[in-house]
């Protein structure tokens, strides 16, 4: 018996939509301990969005040789001189790679070793970036718009935010004279 269906998901433009979509949305509020300035901080408003994330998870978190596919939207905006930007992980299997695909906007990815040594990939439509293993990976909106990228990345790669929450990164992306500038912390 052989059968003809509808797709589980559509991604269209820079929209993800079906019915196996997890939405999250990570506010200032949420993300006290990411952003530098924290007189800066304390001055904006709580709930303001600093990005959603759409994903499709076809199989459980952990589900080894299976794959995720997410969309990450960077509301435009600074904290004191540095850029709105996502918390940022290390994988938990820090062997797991990941690539991102930039859709719409212009910012940053921003990524640090384990020797956290920190370099940056300028992200414009179109731009295509591979995210070996081993690597803390975050993106950050430089521009006046919406960034959004998508993501494709293994089912038992996990999240490690803890080292992150600790230690930041060793760069942090600020605009200097216009122009976004990686500084050493
Ligand atoms: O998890 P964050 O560091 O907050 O980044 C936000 C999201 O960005 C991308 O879509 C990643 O593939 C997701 O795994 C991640 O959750
Ligand atoms: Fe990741």
């Amino acid at each position: 018996m052989s059968s003809i269906n509808d797709p589980a998901v559509l991604f269209q433009g820079t929209t993800l939509e079906g019915p196996e979509i997890d939405r999250v949305t990570r506010t200032l509020g949420d993300l006290t301990d990411v952003f530098s300035d924290k007189d800066a901080l304390a001055a904006m408003a709580a709930d303001q969005k600093v990005y959603d994330v759409a994903c499709y998870f076809p199989v459980a978190d952990g589900t080894t040789a299976g794959l995720f596919f997410g969309i990450t939207y960077i509301y435009p905006g600074k904290v004191g001189t540095e850029y709105f930007m996502t918390r940022g992980h290390f994988h938990q299997l820090r062997d797991r790679g990941e690539f991102y695909h930039c859709l719409e906007g212009e910012g940053m990815l921003i990524l640090m070793d384990e020797d956290r040594q920190t370099r940056a990939e300028k992200m414009y439509p179109g731009s295509l970036h591979y995210i070996p293993g081993h690597t803390a990976h975050r993106t950050a909106n430089t521009g006046n718009s919406m960034l959004v990228f998508s993501a494709f990345w293994p089912s038992d790669a996990g999240h490690d935010y803890q080292s992150i929450s600790e230690k930041g990164f060793s760069g942090i992306l600020v605009e200097q004279n216009g122009e976004p500038v990686l500084a050493s912390k």
